[in-house]
């Protein structure tokens, strides 16, 4: 552990000597604990951090508008647009990648989800499905049964590893939860969780903010905190060691990810892609996603928080938005991309600003909640490496079939538990009409499939397809064609062999 004679002097020479004021006033136990949490700081870079950060938020953003094109249309793949002979190669392929093990996904899961206002990993969160089963779940039985799938075109076991990247925050419960959980049925040495690094938040004049007389307030440094995390935690060598070529990498919210997509990635790893991105059109100007466009030529995303409106709301001849692309947060990467990443680029990656309300100690020791902002938060971004791919790729999928965020508590008019709820029931009814099956209530009234997903819609019936049964609305004809179910009805294993034997 440091001395704490070193720690002041580094702490003087960072300017930043205020961070021990309260020393005199801490118990034994506290003084151990700040001191293993100062014991941490980058001292070197400490005094960097804070100049950094105080320039930042005191210059106007950096305006990329008026650099900004769109994609060229013809850059992107697409589930609507492209021809279903180039579909079902690409997902021939995936399915192949992963049979073959050279597939894994990466879970970002290091946030704090503050707009939902949870004090627990937003994986952990149950959006009332009726079979109350929570996004870690969900995503677990999606990664068994994507296995099982390429497992049967091989006919041998392959194995998609699943990485996690936590923060402080997120870290001791989801690994208590997956143990409680028995990991959802998977191999626990494949299910390999790590951890982000956490920065100093910092107020105007470039202070470290004291979070408490011995804590200061720290933050997860942003989702680009991924490519230091690779390195702090030998994940790369993890991947060479299994033989995982490509990774999946995606946001924990979007009950509708398709983990490990195999259309995705074989499409990807056709178009000898090292970096790619999944889009949706967006569905309307202040939607709170990225847009991936060009920037002087060049391709990467556009955070919402930092393009302006009049730039969102631009329509081109056909009434759709120029900048339609929206980011959903599912990347692919090359194991040999995020290496040279790691090796070349990860110093390079631009910061963010992100002004919030931090609560503090004052000078007289009083705990404040602000009501205005008074931090700084530096973040990195993980799409902010697309600019050093050498080949970037876009795929646009279909929005009701696989992105419904959840961003925010119930109550919101979107992106909430009730539209992530219903965005999933109204796919999984989609899948059953197709598959033949006809969905009544209670009363004998008749459910239609619809695509919507927004909370004022109709709820739709409560008929849930565990993805232990299918993965993306496959296999399902042999059980449905020609029944009449009555919902609420889960479609579990148990019941797909009720349903088979009828
Ligand atoms: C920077 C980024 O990717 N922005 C995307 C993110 O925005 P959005 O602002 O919604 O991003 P979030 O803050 O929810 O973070 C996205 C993901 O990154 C994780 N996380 C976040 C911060 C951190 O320090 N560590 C960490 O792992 C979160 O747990 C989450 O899984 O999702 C939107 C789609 O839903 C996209 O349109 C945005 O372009």
């Amino acid at each position: 552990m440091a001395s704490l004679e070193r720690l002041q002097r580094g702490l003087e020479s960072a300017g930043q000597p205020h961070v021990l004021q309260f020393w005199p006033e801490l118990s034994e136990e506290q003084r151990d604990a700040f001191l293993q949490e100062l014991a941490q700081l980058d001292l070197q870079g400490l005094r960097e951090h804070c100049e950094a950060a105080a320039k930042a938020a005191a210059s106007p953003p950096a305006c990329l508008d008026q650099h900004m094109e769109p994609l060229p249309p013809d850059s992107i793949g697409s589930v609507r647009k492209s021809d279903t002979k180039s579909l079902s190669r690409w997902e021939q392929e995936g399915l192949l990648q992963i049979s073959e093990s050279r597939v894994g996904v990466l879970l970002l899961a290091g946030g704090q989800g503050t707009r939902l206002g949870v004090q627990y990993p937003k994986g952990m969160y149950n959006v009332g499905l009726p079979s109350g089963k929570t996004l870690y779940q969900i995503q677990a039985e999606r990664i068994h049964k994507i296995q099982e799938i390429a497992d049967s075109k091989r006919g041998s076991k392959c194995t998609v590893p699943w990485y996690i990247m936590t923060s402080e925050f997120t870290l001791a419960p989801t690994e208590k939860f997956f143990e409680e959980n028995n990991y959802f049925g998977l191999q626990p040495s494949n299910i390999i969780m790590f951890e982000q690094r956490m920065i100093p938040a910092v107020t105007f004049d470039g202070k470290v903010i004291l979070q408490g007389k011995g804590k200061i307030a720290m933050a997860p440094d942003g989702n680009g905190s991924l490519y230091q995390a690779l390195v702090d935690n030998e994940v790369l060598q993890d991947m060479k060691k299994r033989g995982v070529e490509y990774l999946h990498v995606y946001c924990v919210d979007n009950i509708l990810v398709k983990m490990a997509d195999p259309m995705f990635i074989g499409f990807c790893v056709s178009k000898g892609a090292d970096c790619g991105a999944k889009v949706v059109e967006k569905a309307y100007p202040a939607e709170p996603v990225g847009v991936v466009c060009r920037v002087r030529g060049v391709s990467q995303v556009v955070e919402y928080s930092e393009i302006k409106p009049e730039t969102t709301e631009l329509r081109g001849p056909g009434d759709e938005f120029v900048y339609s692309a929206g980011n959903i947060c599912n990347h692919f990467f090359t194991r040999t991309f995020l290496q040279d990443v790691t090796e070349k680029f990860k110093g390079q990656l631009k910061q963010h600003v992100a002004i919030k309300k931090v609560p503090f100690v004052d000078t007289c020791g009083n705990q404040v909640k602000p009501t205005k902002p008074n931090g700084i938060k530096m973040e990195k971004f993980v799409f902010d490496v697309f600019p050093f791919s050498r080949n970037f790729v876009v795929f646009e999928v279909v929005r009701a079939d696989e992105f419904s965020p959840l961003k925010n508590a119930d109550g919101a008019a979107k992106d909430s538990p009730t539209t992530a709820r219903n965005s999933l029931l109204a796919q999984h009814c989609r899948w059953a009409t197709s598959a033949g099956a006809t969905l009544q209530d209670e009363h004998d009234n008749t459910f239609l499939p619809s695509a919507s997903i927004s909370a004022e819609d109709s709820t739709p019936a409560q008929f849930e397809i565990s993805p232990l049964v299918s993965y993306f609305g496959e296999g399902l004809e042999h059980l449905l064609k020609g029944k009449t179910l009555t919902t609420p009805f889960i479609l579990d294993e148990k019941r797909a062999k009720e349903l088979q034997a009828q």
